[in-house]
């Protein structure tokens, strides 16, 4: 049977779902009786509908999509949060299934469009939107539901991955790092959103709304990126055994939901520390199933069209079925989100300070007054006359206390010469 699709958004996604479109199309057909046929094709490249064959249902318009009574399921691919949410919006409320690879939607709007699909009755998938073309909403909403999850880490943003992968493996700068992400097409022309921690930001907030069944927003989200990591960091991390990773953490707590993004230290001999280059991967911890990863590409044409086109499957699986029994929006608790200031964790602190007598006793007696124990303490090579880096790892502290110390040691006369750099350790 016949389902009508009107695909928006042509780019890097959008072609690569036309591609797995002619190379399937009769696959698809023959194996799960859906009979995908694209009414609608709109984007603002009329050349790229017209390449894949679809110049004549071809328009720069989104509203002659979203309001065509033909067209059942719309798919988005344009991105963002403006033009994005309306279509999304608008299909579902005129009653077409929709499905998106759009994070930055989902993180913000999320509730506000399950709404609409409920109030609907048709449905909203989002396999795409975390981890590319590596299945995790699937299993989060479908073969874990019988856990009660207590934890989801992942490194969700190739981009950081690969350029803290460079920077670890062959000492080149951020600065190049991220210039060879650029030129290799992994990072934007304004990569912010990748290396300030972002889009793993908005990835998490999905994650872990349907991981503890309660709804975690972007903005619940503490982010921090990867601009401060530097050669001496990653260095100093693997001296001790570790590597440094972009983590996207969410875990259940007492407390309510402990959520954030940061570089994180991680021992060498964890599984995630294994993940390196545009690799992601998605560690989730349940009560029943107890550890359980999940591997890939998380970025790029055919993996991102292979997520948005499993769930355009399911989705006209169900329509050709008669049946809406996707698995909707699972946030039916209100949990805090855990204040960032009470986080208890151990820190590596990196200071680029003065090299001059009494500097290292003044420092260690701030730590002293805001009760935070010292683990280790180690003076790395000297960076230029006058200047050393000094890197503290501190039993587990309060992150309250930690910004005490590191605001107190800034706020010594001639003491700093350089921004400090804090990297939470993770066992
Ligand atoms: N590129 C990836 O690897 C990847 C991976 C996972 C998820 N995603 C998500 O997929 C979505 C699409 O990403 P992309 O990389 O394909 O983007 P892209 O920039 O390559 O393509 C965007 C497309 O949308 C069209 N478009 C933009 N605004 C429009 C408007 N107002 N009206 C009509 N058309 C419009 C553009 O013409 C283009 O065809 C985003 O939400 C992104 O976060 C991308
Ligand atoms: N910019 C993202 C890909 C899209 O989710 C990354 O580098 O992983
Ligand atoms: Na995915």
């Amino acid at each position: 049977m016949a389902v009508k699709v009107g695909l928006i958004g042509t780019g890097t996604v959008g072609a690569g779902c036309l591609d797995i479109l002619r190379n399937h199309h009769d696959d698809f057909a023959a194996h799960y009786g859906v009979d995908l046929e694209v009414v609608r094709v709109c984007s603002r490249q009329p050349d790229v509908a017209r390449a894949y064959g679809y110049g004549d249902v071809f328009t720069p318009d989104y509203r002659e999509v979203v309001n065509d009574p033909e067209v059942q399921l719309v798919v988005e691919l344009i991105g963002g949060t403006d033009a994005a949410h309306d279509v999304v919006a608008t299909a579902l409320r005129n009653g077409k299934a929709v499905v998106t690879a759009n994070k930055a939607l989902m993180a913000t709007a999320g509730e506000e469009l399950f709404s609409l699909a409920n109030e609907s009755g048709v449905e909203l998938a989002f396999e795409a939107s975390v981890g590319g073309g590596i299945p995790i909403i699937g299993p989060l909403k479908h073969s874990l539901t019988a856990n009660g999850i207590s934890k989801v880490m992942g490194i969700v943003n190739g981009t950081t991955n690969y350029m803290l992968t460079q920077m670890d493996e062959h000492g080149v700068g951020y600065d190049e790092a991220l210039r060879d992400a650029q030129q290799r097409g992994f990072a934007e022309a304004d990569p912010s959103a990748d290396v300030d921690g972002l889009d793993a930001a908005a990835k998490i907030a999905i994650l872990s709304s349907i991981a503890f069944g309660s709804r975690v927003t972007l903005s619940d989200v503490h982010a921090e990126g990867i601009r401060n990591v530097s050669t001496t960091d990653l260095e100093a991390a693997r001296d001790m055994g570790y590597c440094v990773k972009l983590l996207a953490l969410g875990a259940r707590t007492p407390e309510g939901i402990d959520v954030r993004v940061h570089p994180t230290m991680l021992p060498l001999s964890h599984q995630m520390a294994k993940v390196s280059g545009v690799f992601n991967a998605i560690y989730v911890v349940g009560d029943a199933v107890g550890e359980t990863m999940f591997f890939g590409e998380g970025a790029g044409a055919g993996p991102a069209a292979s997520a948005v086109m499993g769930d355009v499957i399911e989705v006209a699986r169900h329509m050709v079925m008669g049946v809406t029994s996707f698995v909707g929006c699972t946030c039916t608790r209100s949990l805090p989100i855990v204040p960032m200031d009470d986080l208890e964790t151990k820190y590596y602190i990196r200071f680029p300070v003065a090299d001059r007598p009494g500097v290292l006793a003044s420092m260690a007696g701030v730590f002293a007054d805001f009760g935070v124990s010292i683990y280790s303490v180690v003076q790395r090579g000297k960076k230029e006359a006058g200047s050393v880096e000094v890197v503290y790892v501190t039993h587990t502290a309060c992150e309250r206390d930690i910004r005490a110390v590191v605001a107190q040691i800034a706020s010594q006369d001639d003491v700093l010469r350089g921004e400090p750099s804090i990297i939470r350790v993770e066992d």
